[in-house]
């Protein structure tokens, strides 16, 4: 089956009703070119720093869910919202994205289960555990073009979160996501042709634009790859929609030729 994938490349600012303003922008431009799914990136309403998250937090149905859902709805598409600061009855805060279906239907949350905290000496440090709660599991959506996973950013560091989905039958695997200058050039494709062709599942890992005066510098190169492990699109630095049409009829034809899932061994691997 075709499934057209727009990521949304933007740039993110301080201040939350332009951010969600640009969002809907590239959400209309995106639908008219034909988009089925719509990807936004991490944090798409909110300065990645871990002092803004509680500052921007809100509960789900507030304004940004509300935003999302409408859009979804007045589009026909599915929206996989990137992620926002979501705060829950008792002010924790999760880093979340949520997802719509054509009808504006929430059709799942995923709450970022690994939180990035780094120290690279002489690059990037973060914690986001200074004002997070993390969430405690994958998350896999049902929609017309099959099991979607869904995971953030640090998330995809760890192999078992997706071959967890993949085993719920996840095809495609979507990663609002966004790595800095120094973890970024490192790794970033790595991981996603790495995930891809472990799985053999389409990876889409969608940043926000790079923009060198920010606080926290996102790499961009939002990209998607195939389950053969080769990048069928990818961006650099700019604000920009990017379209890709993927076939998931590709996922059981490699998975014919190449059973690498049914060759495994579960029984031996302990971890
Ligand atoms: O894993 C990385 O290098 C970057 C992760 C990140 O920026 C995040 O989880 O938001």
């Amino acid at each position: 089956m075709k499934v057209k994938i727009a990521q949304i490349q933007m740039h993110i600012r301080e201040d939350k009703d332009e951010n969600i303003k640009r969002a809907g922008e590239f959400i209309d431009e995106a639908a008219e070119r034909g988009a089925d799914i719509i990807v936004l990136p991490e944090m798409f309403n909110c300065p990645y720093k871990a002092s803004c998250f509680p500052e921007y937090a809100e509960l789900p149905g507030g304004k940004t869910y509300t935003f999302l859902k409408n859009k979804a709805a007045g589009k026909g598409v599915y929206i996989f919202g990137g992620s926002i600061p979501e705060k829950d009855e008792e002010s924790r805060v999760f880093n979340t994205c949520f997802i719509f279906d054509r009808k504006g239907n929430e059709l799942g949350r995923h709450r970022k289960t690994h939180l990035f905290d780094i120290d690279v000496k002489g690059g990037q440090s973060f914690r986001e555990s200074d004002t997070l709660t993390p969430g405690n599991g994958p998350t896999v959506v049902d929609t017309e073009f099959g099991k979607i996973g869904v995971m953030i950013c640090y998330d995809i560091r760890f192999p078992e979160f997706s071959r967890m989905m993949v085993n719920e039958g996840a095809g495609i695997i979507i990663v609002p996501g966004a790595f800095n200058m120094t973890t970024g050039p490192a790794h970033w494709e790595i991981l996603f042709r790495t995930r891809a062709v472990d799985n053999q599942v389409f990876t889409v890992g969608t940043a926000p634009a790079r923009d060198v005066d920010n606080f926290y510098v996102s790499y961009g190169n939002s990209m998607v790859v195939s389950p053969w492990g080769e990048i069928l699109g990818r961006m650099e630095g700019e604000e920009a929609v990017m379209l890709t049409e993927i076939d998931t009829e590709l996922n059981t034809k490699i998975r014919n030729q190449l059973p690498l899932l049914k060759h495994r061994r579960p029984e031996i691997y302990k971890s």
